[in-house]
């Protein structure tokens, strides 16, 4: 009786959400993305695997409506897991089904099997709660709504809107609430200042007096970042935040012109910044607040600009957790040394002079495929795992038996030499797990750690730029017959297949000192990339360029030979 209720419910919500004619959704890198206009159906579907999900884990999931940094005409969906990461990669091919189910017979057909196969309680015999978050995008609304249909159309399910958020928040909420612990947004924020408050009261006192440059201008991409900046400056101090494409009416439009990819790719400087700027420490963030950069613009004469990208945001992140932890095993007796695991995740896109750089620091780097989902599976495998994307998506994993290792040394210190260096570095390195978004990337969370080791270190934006100076590097796209034509190993780094591709690749790269280059799929647009790095900038394009017309000569469109 119930299953008959749950199915005709089912197929009569789902006959509100009929699938775009022609229309093909994926669940790639980031879950479902495609023009807003066309994606009610995908997000009602993607509202059912939602519920489909919190009943299989008896837990709270998350379901973020958003596109990134793409245009503003563009929206998405994806889901978060119990533990506040990437939905399990196991139900991704059951999502592209249910996405592309042509009508909502099949639809029903491809849920009823799915919750036998895995053993889902289905028809209301138990609860299920998804928490909805959407950024700023004029067809987020609409979407939302269809969201909830989704949720509603599994009897138990119940949909909580959280309203406007950036994606971290919501993946925060929704790994805090499943510990137990109060998980509204003005949680996160005061979780955020305190951490933050706390870090500043480690700077070592001589160094405070050096911290003169407080100053830091925010392009918010005129997204959802920036309002929430806006409100997270309040509660803090020393610091002082000028928050611009905050996306108030008249400022501009999302992800146009500014915010953290189109910093990253231009390399110039974003709407809203110019010559008074020369000098300033500048940061951007993408469209939902997952990925930070900074930089600086060093000339009032030119749009160029000084690009502080993912890897170097890595390189002072982990350098300051070293040297807390060098601080508190020179300290110790040999006998209470505390041991730690750090991995430090990267991918083919890392620049190469920060592999070295960490590497040379003695640390331990792996080279994941793409995606965050793949950097912070690495990442939870060690004891502290620092993962972070070229593109500024990353962030500090604390592994949960090392942090109860920490929080007994901090005791322990507490009551035999508080107040010590050694006791500092503990606080410091439990301050840093509580600030960083254990979840997934977060840029809000990301800049309040980059301003504390800045302070910590008494560094200015030029100091840190000199850590270490990038290669010059080029990212080009090529346009094929069929992308998934390219298969790809050891990280992405080399071709399996075609066949023979590889070795004229090697050749190519030979010729050029410093030279490395790989090509890849992409998971999100409909293209091969082409990455090329060397020691000149004529260097890395000319590789660049040979590279794509190699992929082209193997893949590309007749007509264009
Ligand atoms: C070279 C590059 O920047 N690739 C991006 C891009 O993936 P592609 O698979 O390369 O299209 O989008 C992903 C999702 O945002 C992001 O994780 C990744 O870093
Ligand atoms: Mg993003």
């Amino acid at each position: 009786m119930a299953q008959d209720k749950q199915c005709s419910l089912l197929l009569e919500f789902a006959s509100r959400f009929p699938l775009p004619h022609g229309a093909r959704f994926s669940y790639g890198t980031a879950g479902f993305r495609s023009d807003g206009s066309i994606l009610a159906s995908t997000v009602f579907r993607a509202g059912i695997l939602a519920a489909l999900r919190s009943l299989k884990t008896s837990s709270t999931v998350g379901l973020m409506i958003t596109a990134s940094h793409n245009p503003v005409s563009d929206n998405g969906v994806k889901i978060a897991d119990p533990d506040g990461g990437m939905m399990t990669q196991r139900w991704e091919p059951f999502a592209d089904a249910i996405a592309n189910a042509p009508d909502p017979e099949h639809l029903l057909q491809l849920v009823k099997d799915f919750v036998k196969e895995e053993n889902i309680p289905f028809g209301g015999e138990q609860s299920a709660e998804v928490l909805l978050g959407r950024d700023t995008r004029p067809s987020g609304e609409t979407l939302l709504k269809a969201a909830k249909h989704g949720i509603n159309a599994i009897i138990g399910a119940v949909a909580v809107d959280m309203d406007i958020l950036t994606t971290p928040q919501l993946h925060w909420m929704v790994r805090i609430k499943n510990k137990g612990m109060p998980a509204s947004e003005s949680d996160y924020l005061s979780q955020l200042s305190k951490s933050f408050s706390c870090l500043i009261d480690l700077v070592p006192k001589e160094r405070v007096a050096d911290c003169s440059d407080t100053k830091l201008v925010v392009d918010g991409a005129n997204g959802v970042g920036g309002e929430k900046l806006e409100q997270l400056k309040k509660m803090l101090t020393g610091l002082d935040i000028c928050v611009r494409n905050t996306g108030k009416k008249g400022e501009g439009v999302l992800n146009e012109g500014c915010g953290a990819d189109f910093v990253q790719k231009e390399k110039i400087t974003p709407s809203g910044f110019g010559p008074d700027d020369v000098g300033i420490r500048c940061a951007s963030l993408d469209g939902d607040a997952d990925r930070l950069v900074y930089f600086l613009i060093s000339s009032s004469s030119s749009k160029n600009i000084d690009l502080i990208d993912g890897d170097k945001i890595l390189s002072l992140f982990a350098v300051f957790i070293k040297e807390q932890f060098d601080i508190l095993n020179n300290n110790s007796d040999s006998d209470n040394k505390l041991a730690v695991r750090i991995g430090i995740v990267q991918t083919a896109y890392a620049n190469g002079a920060s592999t070295s750089y960490l590497k040379q620091l003695g640390l331990e780097v792996v080279l994941t495929p793409t995606g965050v989902k793949f950097l912070h599976k690495e990442a939870a495998k060690y004891d502290i795992g620092i993962y972070f994307e070229a593109n500024g998506h990353g962030t500090i994993l604390f592994s949960e038996s090392f942090l109860l290792s920490l929080e007994a040394r901090s005791k322990e210190l507490a009551s035999t030499s508080s107040g010590s260096e050694s006791h500092k570095a503990v606080l410091r390195l439990l301050a840093v797990s509580q600030l960083i978004n254990q979840a997934v990337g977060d840029a809000l969370s990301g800049l309040l750690l980059v301003e504390a080791v800045l302070q910590y270190k008494g560094w200015s934006i030029k100091r840190w730029n000199e850590l270490y100076q990038d290669l010059p590097s080029r990212q080009l796209k090529v346009k094929v017959v069929d992308r998934n034509a390219v298969v790809t190993t050891n990280a992405e780094t080399k071709v399996a297949k075609p066949l023979g591709l590889q070795e004229l690749i090697d050749a190519e790269t030979a010729k050029h000192p410093h030279g490395r280059c790989f090509v890849r799929p992409s998971g999100t647009e409909d293209i091969i990339r082409v990455y090329a790095e060397a020691s000149t900038q004529e260097a890395a394009d000319s590789l660049a360029r040979s590279v794509v017309q190699l992929v082209d000569r193997f893949l590309g469109f007749p007509s264009s030979h």
